[in-house]
């Protein structure tokens, strides 16, 4: 097995119960330089499957392993350690509103500064060169030293895309990156993480609401329904019937009918 074919991240038996059942027995692999999506109703268990994954909520039981650590048996410092290694994109903007877009990708480094740097805001010039280049890669050296707040929607995801570079992620997990943004917007935010996976080796999963955009812009689909994984298909073997079964409904398969030609497109 050569390590294009080892998987990046294993989630078994993932289980978290709330009231109800939130996520009941979720078992997938994702291998390294791939784009999945994760689809699924509202209230279906995508955030919760991220927070698991990333342990910010402990699963009831299951095990997750990114790389070859298990992150279900880790303590808080290792943890923190491979997080490092994890990106997140929320769809809410998760940058610090009162930074810069540049301090806001150097913000991906600190856990590898000593602290008296960490609280003077105080970074190596070669961190700030990396993370100027990050900016540059997706086309905001321009406002690299622009509040985070002063920022259009599409520009923030992008910065939150750039810090995910200078944080050298291996892993993106975003979480309905686009949910936020005009059609236009987003289409310009998912091509670039998908380039990225392409041209840069991230491995990108990621919560998505219209279906038509995970056929154009991913390898593979997870489908969660009421917690439960009723779909782990490339996205190229995904058929209406098996959209109709996860939305129980024949809406999300008309859109998956209307763009079945555009994969990928820019
Ligand atoms: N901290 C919590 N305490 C109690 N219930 C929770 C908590 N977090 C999530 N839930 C419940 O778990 C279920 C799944 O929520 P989750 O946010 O994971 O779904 P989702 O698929 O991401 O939904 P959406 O697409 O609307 O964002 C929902 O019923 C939600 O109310």
């Amino acid at each position: 097995m050569n390590a294009e074919e080892t998987p990046l991240l294993v989630v078994e038996k993932l289980t978290k119960h709330y009231d109800t059942s939130v996520l009941e027995d979720v078992s997938f692999t994702i291998r390294p330089r791939t784009f999945t999506a994760v689809l699924g109703p509202s209230g279906a268990g995508k955030s919760t499957l991220l927070r698991c994954i990333l342990q910010l909520t402990r699963p009831d039981r299951g095990r997750v392993w990114f790389r070859d650590c298990e992150l279900t048996g880790c303590g808080p410092l290792e943890l923190r350690r491979q997080r490092s290694q994890i990106a997140t994109i929320a769809q809410q903007y998760d940058l610090v509103r009162r930074r810069t877009a540049l301090e806001n990708c150097l913000g991906g480094r600190l856990s590898e500064l000593p602290l008296w740097r960490c609280l003077l805001g105080s970074f190596p010039q070669r961190l700030q060169t990396e993370a100027l280049e990050a900016l540059a890669r997706v086309q905001l050296l321009d406002v690299a030293f622009q509040r985070a707040d002063r920022l259009s929607g599409g520009q923030k995801q992008r910065v939150a895309i750039a810090r995910a570079l200078t944080q050298r992620a291996q892993l993106v997990l975003a979480d309905e990156p686009v949910a936020s943004l005009d059609p236009q917007t987003a289409r310009a935010v998912l091509v670039l993480l998908r380039s990225l996976c392409d041209r840069e080796g991230l491995t990108v999963v990621c919560n998505l609401h219209q279906v038509e955009w995970a056929q154009q812009y991913s390898d593979r689909i997870l489908g969660l329904r009421d917690g439960q994984l009723v779909l782990d298909r490339p996205t190229a073997r995904v058929t209406e019937s098996d959209l109709a079964c996860l939305y129980g409904s024949e809406r999300a398969s008309l859109s998956w009918q209307k763009h079945s030609t555009e994969k990928h497109s820019t």
